[in-house]
């Protein structure tokens, strides 16, 4: 973890991103390749999928690795950015899809039902805060973060609580004996804090980053990228200190997506990162705790432009390019059979000697 942030969040609460990176099997791996070199195939012929699967094995120290039992943890929260009209929607959205997630209503219910995944929401807080509902877990921080155009986003106090709630979506996932996990971002305007957090770790100018978001025409778009470009003047903050960033700029979904991808790292749990917004806290969790990226597959290329720039700033090559810009994990969910397919192949296919099928002169 970097040692320049200044957040003067408790170091005891913080002190876990600290705790060792689980390390992938490279022995595994190996002989998950030399399995591979045995199908009956022309070497090569199933592409990245051979590489999912080599790659997973290595991860879950197991030659034939499997993607049964999956978790989707889908933060939500509320952004007082909200308040410089960065967004095509209003705040209130943001509550209101938590009761539609709730109900079974949203793409990624629809998505965990088809995987047969455990979907969970967890309420970080929003403006409007709405009742108990089953099926949600209400870990209200505040009713969302500041206007971080005017102040910071959030207290200390806050980061620390987001980044526990975030590493504890992690460890339910762990208890669970999980093989894969997802998390989803919900929150009106995240895009503007993504954007902010990722300018700040990559020393980019907003106009690099920001896009349309839900739905911003281009006059939007550069009023955006103008609000945020004077925020990042204001908090004048250094690449090399992401708790800093993530308390100035982010939110509290962000900061608990990026908490949980350095967690499942050290339990041991792959896990598959969804767009733009879930990209950033990636960007964020490899900044907090290098190594953690061996755990990180890239599920999509989503269509905010500036996904594009993120993903090869982490040199990822992602598995599907939908033009998808839900969030929500969505895009993760969807490509969750590929890496189900990616297993069945490697675990079930004959080898040349099984099949009687000669093998290359
Ligand atoms: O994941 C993505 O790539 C993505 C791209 C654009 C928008 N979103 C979703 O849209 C919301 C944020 O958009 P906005 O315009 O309100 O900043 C938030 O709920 C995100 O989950 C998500
Ligand atoms: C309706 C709606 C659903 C969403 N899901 C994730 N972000 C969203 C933003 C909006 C506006």
């Amino acid at each position: 973890m970097s040692t320049h942030d200044t957040a003067a969040v408790d170091g005891r609460e913080t002190a876990w991103l600290h705790d060792p990176i689980a390390v992938p099997d490279a022995q595994v791996e190996a002989s998950a390749r030399k399995r591979q070199s045995q199908l009956t195939k022309p070497p090569g012929s199933l592409g990245r999928l051979e590489a999912l699967a080599q790659r997973l094995a290595g991860l879950q120290r197991r030659v034939l690795p499997r993607v049964d039992r999956v978790q989707i943890s889908v933060f939500a929260a509320d952004h007082g950015i909200a308040d410089e009209g960065v967004s095509a929607f209003p705040q209130a959205v943001t509550a209101q899809m938590i009761a539609n997630f709730a109900h079974g209503g949203a793409a990624i219910s629809v998505m965990a039902q088809t995987l047969g995944a455990t979907l969970e929401v967890i309420d970080l807080g929003t403006v409007v805060a709405g009742p108990p509902l089953p099926g949600v877990r209400h870990e209200r921080i505040a009713a969302g973060t500041a206007n971080f155009a005017r102040a910071p986003a959030m207290t200390d106090a806050q980061l620390a609580q987001a980044l526990h709630r975030g590493r504890a979506a992690a460890l339910r996932a762990a208890d669970a004996g999980v093989e894969l996990f997802i998390g989803g971002d919900m929150g009106i305007a995240n895009t503007s804090s993504a954007t902010a957090l990722a300018c700040v770790l990559l020393g980019c100018a907003a106009a690099t980053l920001a896009g349309p978001g839900t739905g911003l025409d281009a006059a939007g778009v550069m009023r955006k990228a103008a609000v945020i470009d004077a925020a990042l003047a204001r908090h004048a903050l250094a690449p090399d200190a992401p708790l800093d960033a993530l308390r100035s700029v982010g939110g509290f979904e962000i900061a608990a997506l990026a908490a949980s991808y350095v967690a499942c790292a050290q339990r041991g749990i792959a896990v598959l990162v969804d767009g733009f917004i879930a990209s950033a806290a990636a960007l964020a969790a490899t900044r907090l705790a290098p190594g953690c990226d061996a755990w990180l597959f890239y599920a999509h290329r989503s269509a905010e432009p500036g996904h594009r720039v993120l993903l090869e700033a982490l040199q990822a090559e992602p598995l599907l390019d939908l033009g998808m810009r839900l969030g929500e994990g969505s895009g993760a969910a969807v490509a969750v059979p590929l890496l189900r397919s990616a297993c069945a192949l490697h675990a079930q296919m004959a080898t040349f000697a099984e099949a009687g099928v000669a093998d290359r002169a």
